[in-house]
């Protein structure tokens, strides 16, 4: 095992360029990316801002017009076979036969490469599938079907995980279900990179993220971060008029919209008690905290299609 401790996944300055019929379509446009050991790294846009395409080349399926790229700190593509062994991708839906179980097809898959059939079952755990692996796979849920995908990644026991748009065409089960699966794969110190467009079902499982628009970074940082502290809280109480008077009085500031306050505060204990001394009693006090979906639409805002252009 290696002793490297820089970030997991590191692209400087990456740029693919299409070819097509009138012209170059820039699909990534000088992306930094930077993805550190351990939890789940969000790697958000919206269609078409060129997600898929940095994974690709991250994966040497596709070569970069320009720029470098690190994983594990070793330069891809040029050494992708020292660092391949560590890393598992769900890039397209892999071919599964569907007359056998989801076990007997990780079975065969677990032997081809070497590894231990013990990992099978180590796998089959991890995504949840245990008591559904000796079930034939055509009879799979979709959600199960994608879960098996993840199985056969972490059959080689990967330090990183890539997954491109895990829950697209999950109905809301099947979306948790793989979530589920993503959490516990973070939380067991797997990094795992995450691409997306769908934010708020990302926001549940992301330690940090990276924001993408038009092929460049928009935002990166860890997920607390990027929303900052919830320092605005909503407000309702017997007197807005007064309250609002007494929390200005005490240095707080203070805006009004109808029959509730917004106050900026770090403390929600001291609107409560100012208002208690003075006889004004709160019904609601709600922290007004950010999403990352209200963040992400905010960067990507006038965006038609997330495309970069030249
Ligand atoms: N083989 C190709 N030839 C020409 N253009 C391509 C090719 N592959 C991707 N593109 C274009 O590159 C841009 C980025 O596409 P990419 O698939 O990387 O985006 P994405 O962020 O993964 O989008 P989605 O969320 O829809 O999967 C798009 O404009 C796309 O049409």
């Amino acid at each position: 095992m290696s002793t490297f401790s820089g970030p997991v996944v590191e692209t400087s300055g990456l740029r693919k360029e299409y070819a097509v019929r009138r012209g170059t379509r820039v699909a990534v446009a000088g992306l930094d990316l930077a993805v550190e050991a351990g939890g789940v790294h969000g790697f958000l846009g919206p269609n078409g801002s060129g997600k898929t395409t940095t994974i690709r080349m991250l994966l040497g399926l596709a070569r970069p017009t320009a720029g470098t790229m690190r994983l594990f700190g070793e330069p891809v593509p040029e050494h992708l076979p020292r660092v391949v062994g560590r890393v598992g991708a769900v890039v397209e839906s892999p071919k599964f036969a569907p007359h056998l179980s989801g076990r007997r097809n990780l079975l065969l898959l677990s032997r081809s490469i070497g590894a231990p059939d013990s990992r099978v079952d180590a796998a089959v755990e991890t995504v949840g599938l245990t008591g559904r692996d000796r079930d034939r796979y055509r009879t799979y849920s979709l959600g199960m079907k994608q879960r098996l995908a993840i199985a056969a990644t972490l059959l080689k026991d990967p330090a990183l995980l890539i997954l491109d748009e895990p829950t697209n065409g999950l109905d809301p089960a099947g979306i948790r279900e793989v979530r589920d699966t993503i959490r516990t794969l973070g939380e067991a110190g797997t990094t795992v990179l995450l691409s997306s467009h769908i934010l708020a079902e990302v926001q549940q499982v992301c330690t940090a993220a990276t924001i993408i628009g038009h092929g460049r970074v928009l935002a990166s940082g860890r997920v607390d971060q990027l929303l900052g502290a919830a320092t605005s809280h909503r407000l309702r109480c017997t007197d807005p008029h007064a309250a609002a008077g007494v929390l200005r009085t005490a240095g707080l500031a203070v805006t009004t919209d109808e029959d509730s306050l917004s106050v900026e505060t770090e403390d929600p204990a001291a609107i409560t008690r100012l208002l208690a001394a003075r006889d004004i009693w709160v019904r609601e006090l709600v922290p007004a905290r950010q999403d990352l979906e209200t963040y992400f639409l905010s960067l990507t805002a006038g965006d038609d299609d997330g495309q970069a252009t030249r």
